[in-house]
């Protein structure tokens, strides 16, 4: 085997992300608590567990809205526990969030061109020094933005203000301002909550599509029958800690989580 197909053979064992004993305190609450796992690079994995179990909270450590009281993030390789959030999606992290707010009163491509914007953190200098280079980048995002559009199903609204979407199609178009970044994994929070049964499938079918073009997905679920139908693999958070992982099947089955979702209810 050549050193190179070494080399790539390595990256693709590489997780995505890890999580390295990861602690997170809030005063007196201990929200996430010594937690470990690996991002298998390719896989959609669920993170699933009752209220307050610590998964939104573990997102923001993994996106780097807030960082860790201790422990280590590991992101394509590089320990990123210190580093600020837009640093992480140059590296390839993208996150979505449960309720999307794009800008309203802007065209959807607009709004996916913007993100695109946000993501590379554009300077005034630059464009004024270039005005050719820019004109020709902006077509090539233009243009980018409306494939991503499309691969949402979303073409027939690239024109009209986002402010006309439903709570689904807006679901659609992060994961679209999202993609703008070219992400190696895409973190979703609660991807079906608060959408129709119809837009509902039009969601799993993409992050299938998009999975299957080589993008790892990490996402938080209270649908259960979304993360059976999606996940290839779940992992179950309760009180802070994580408490199992399996497939679907298995973790439903497992008493310590029916005792977690069971407690929580109590
Ligand atoms: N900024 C904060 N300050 C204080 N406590 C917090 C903060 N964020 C989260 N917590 C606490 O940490 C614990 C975990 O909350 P988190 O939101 O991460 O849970 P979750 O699993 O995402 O819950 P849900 O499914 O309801 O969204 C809870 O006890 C919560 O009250």
């Amino acid at each position: 085997m050549s050193a190179l197909s070494e080399r790539r053979e390595e990256d693709t064992r590489t997780p995505v992300l890890t999580a390295k004993n990861v602690m997170r305190r809030f005063g007196g609450v201990t929200a996430v608590n010594d937690v470990s796992f690996d991002v298998r690079r390719g896989e959609i994995l669920g993170l699933i567990g009752p209220n307050g179990a610590g998964k939104t909270t573990m997102f923001d450590l993994l996106a780097g809205s807030i960082r860790p009281t201790s422990g280590e993030i590991v992101l394509n390789g590089v320990a990123v526990s210190g580093e600020a959030a837009h640093r992480r999606i140059g590296r390839g992290l993208g996150r979505t969030f449960q309720i999307p707010r794009p800008f309203p009163n802007l065209s959807l491509v607009d709004n996916v061109m913007l993100a695109a914007q946000a993501q590379a953190g554009e300077g005034l200098l630059p464009n004024f020094l270039k005005p050719w280079h820019v004109r020709a980048e902006e077509k090539a995002s233009h243009d980018k933005a409306l494939e991503l559009l499309e691969l949402v199903n979303l073409t027939r609204l690239a024109h009209e203000p986002a402010r006309v979407l439903s709570g689904g199609q807006r679901k659609l178009l992060e994961l679209a301002r999202v993609m703008m970044a070219d992400p190696a994994i895409i973190l979703l929070d609660e991807p079906a909550a608060g959408v129709n049964a119809t837009l509902l499938e039009v969601i799993i079918d993409r992050i299938r599509d998009i999975n299957a073009r080589g993008i790892t997905f990490l996402l938080i679920e209270h649908n259960i029958d979304m993360v059976t139908r999606l996940c290839h693999r779940v992992l179950v958070m309760a009180s802070g800690q994580l408490l199992c992982e399996g497939t679907a099947d298995e973790v439903a089955r497992d008493p310590r989580v029916i005792e977690a979702y069971l407690g929580g209810a109590a």
